[in-house]
């Protein structure tokens, strides 16, 4: 039973609407790239080896986590960053499709970097026909002030770029407060919410990227009973599964989907709507919200919804 459940989780066509690159690769290849620049003398193996390992990740853990991706991540290992460090300054890469899938890229914000957060803009903005259809704010929630990122953000929406913030990851209510009031299209975690935003939140509608696996392991939800998506799913406010950091937290997008069956009873039909219901909160242009609709339309033709 269960093992079916899982196997039809992974069958079902997904949105993935909120993970992070970096975050998203597997923790035996982070292991792999520290091995190596341990090797080269670059970082000190034993030094990070646990905190790659380890599997509960408060905050400060995360953080600490996010410095080491920039260093594994940016030190010209990974494939692109081999061309990039002899000096290739374009690249056509191929690769042979196995299934089809969407790309799209949305340009983050850190938190940490103020002053990039107008550039970052910007190349949204240069590269909105080339893949970019939207910027995120991110990075170490207990860092940074609202009113720093805010000029940006308002930047972006004045050039009509579609928006998705981090917001309530810790408790801030007047982050949280400014955030709403801010109204991107859409919204990341929302754990940390008062009654009063709460109620802010759901008379908005604005949808929830919601990252189940990650609010609990980071402690921002108490636990996967108590996790707040099942007040939004019933107050049929929208929401989105979400992976966050899929290699971080060890976690699938399926996965996530097989956590809300188990953990709040969801049947098939009410998972499939909740998997085609993202495609309306995609940032991406119509033509490929219009296939994508197809897609789940053809995946309950052919009977997945039971
Ligand atoms: C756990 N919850 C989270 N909260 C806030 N920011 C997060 C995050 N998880 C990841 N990031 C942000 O994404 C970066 C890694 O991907 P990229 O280098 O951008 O591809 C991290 O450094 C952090 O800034
Ligand atoms: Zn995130």
């Amino acid at each position: 039973m269960e093992a079916e459940m899982r196997e039809w989780c992974v069958a079902l066509p997904k949105v993935e609407l909120h993970a992070h690159l970096n975050g998203s690769v597997r923790d035996s290849t982070l292991l792999e790239l520290a091995k190596q620049l341990g090797d080269r003398g670059v970082i000190v193996f034993e030094d990070v080896k646990d905190v790659i390992m380890k599997k509960g990740r408060s905050f400060p853990e995360c953080s600490k986590l996010f410095d080491l991706f920039h260093i594994l991540t940016t030190d010209h290992d990974t494939a692109v960053g081999d061309f990039a460090a002899e000096n290739v300054v374009y690249l056509e890469i191929r690769t042979t499709p196995k299934k089809r899938i969407y790309v799209r890229l949305l340009l983050s914000i850190d938190r940490e970097t103020t002053l990039a957060a107008l550039d970052t803009v910007n190349l949204a903005m240069e590269m909105k026909d080339q893949g970019v259809v939207g910027i995120d704010l991110s990075g170490n929630p207990v860092v940074g002030e609202w009113e720093t990122y805010l000029p940006a953000l308002e930047h972006a929406k004045e050039l009509g770029i579609p928006i998705t913030i981090h917001c309530g990851e810790v408790p801030n209510m007047k982050e949280i407060q400014a955030v709403l009031d801010f109204c991107p299209q859409r919204l990341g975690h929302l754990c940390c919410l008062s009654d009063e935003e709460w109620k802010k939140l759901k008379s908005s509608m604005i949808p929830v990227e919601i990252c189940l696996t990650s609010n609990v392991m980071t402690g921002a939800a108490p636990s996967l009973e108590l996790h707040h998506f099942a007040d939004l799913y019933h107050a049929k406010h929208p929401p989105s599964l979400c992976t966050d950091d899929s290699g971080l937290f060890s976690t699938s997008l399926s996965n996530e989907y097989y956590l809300v069956a188990s953990m709040f009873g969801l049947s098939k039909p009410e998972l499939f709507r909740l998997a085609q219901g993202a495609v309306e909160f995609a940032f991406a242009d119509d033509k490929v919200k219009k296939s994508l609709r197809v897609v789940f339309e053809h995946a309950a033709g052919k009977g997945l919804m039971v």
